[in-house]
């Protein structure tokens, strides 16, 4: 198991409340993820704010578009020195080519590079609905070799196909799972959940848990909690 394997998402419209939250966190103890939204409204400079901290920051942006322009914004996001970025694997390979390729002159700077499989908030029939007969699994593990293939550092995907997809495709491609819910909390608009525990032990990298954690009373005792409930600090 790695020593730092939460990622807290930070899905915040209010940058001082954000950071607010951020200050009661510490860097030794999780990384963060900032997103469209909070992207949108603060731009590189909230990027750069979170990274003055001393946090490792996943920039969630899902990009998916052209090959060229997905390649572009990757490079951007490699320029901001983040630690994480990602795309949609269903853009295709020749987006995901060209997304790794565009970070290769960063060398052991580039962020890693992550593919979104099926959202976890997307069920087998929302799937059908787009016209997708496979069932969510099945649709995660042939976007998980296309990503593979494409030479990506791993997946977001849900904890429920962790263990098949460490399987298939070993140690060192990363499954970062949203959708997380520790005992007793909410599970909101996400479909496909796992506890902590139970999904570092099917094969999960990284843990990406944003509401039980920023709506907590006590944030940083909530943090310290799930790392009680995975085994990690006494
Ligand atoms: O890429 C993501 O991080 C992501 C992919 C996915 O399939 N599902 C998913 O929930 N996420 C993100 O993970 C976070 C989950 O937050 P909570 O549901 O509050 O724990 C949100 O910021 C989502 O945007």
């Amino acid at each position: 198991m790695l020593e730092k394997p939460i990622v807290v998402a930070l899905d915040f419209d209010n940058k001082f409340n954000a950071l607010q939250l951020v200050d009661k966190l510490d860097p030794n103890l999780c990384r963060l993820k900032i997103g469209k939204e909070m992207f949108t409204l603060f731009g590189p400079q909230l990027v750069r704010d979170i990274q003055n901290r001393g946090f490792d920051l996943f920039l969630d942006l899902k990009f998916h578009d052209i090959p060229n322009t997905v390649a572009k914004a990757v490079t951007a996001a490699a320029e901001l020195g983040v630690w994480m970025v990602n795309v949609h694997a269903s853009g295709g390979l020749a987006m995901m080519e060209a997304a790794r390729k565009a970070l290769l002159p960063y060398g052991e700077n580039a962020p890693l590079l992550i593919a979104v499989t099926v959202l976890t908030s997307m069920s087998s029939e929302e799937l059908q609905m787009l016209g997708i007969n496979a069932s969510a699994e099945e649709q995660v593990k042939r976007l998980a070799k296309l990503t593979y293939e494409a030479g990506l550092n791993g997946v977001v995907c849900s904890a429920q196909e962790a263990h098949t997809l460490k399987n298939q495709f070993g140690e060192d491609f990363k499954l970062v799972t949203p959708g997380i819910r520790p005992i007793g909390s909410d599970a909101a608009d996400q479909k496909r959940i796992m506890t902590p525990k139970a999904a570092l032990d099917a094969g999960a990298d990284y843990l990406v848990i944003g509401r039980p954690i920023t709506q907590a009373e006590d944030p940083l005792a909530t943090l310290e909690a799930i790392y009680q409930s995975i085994g990690l600090r006494s």
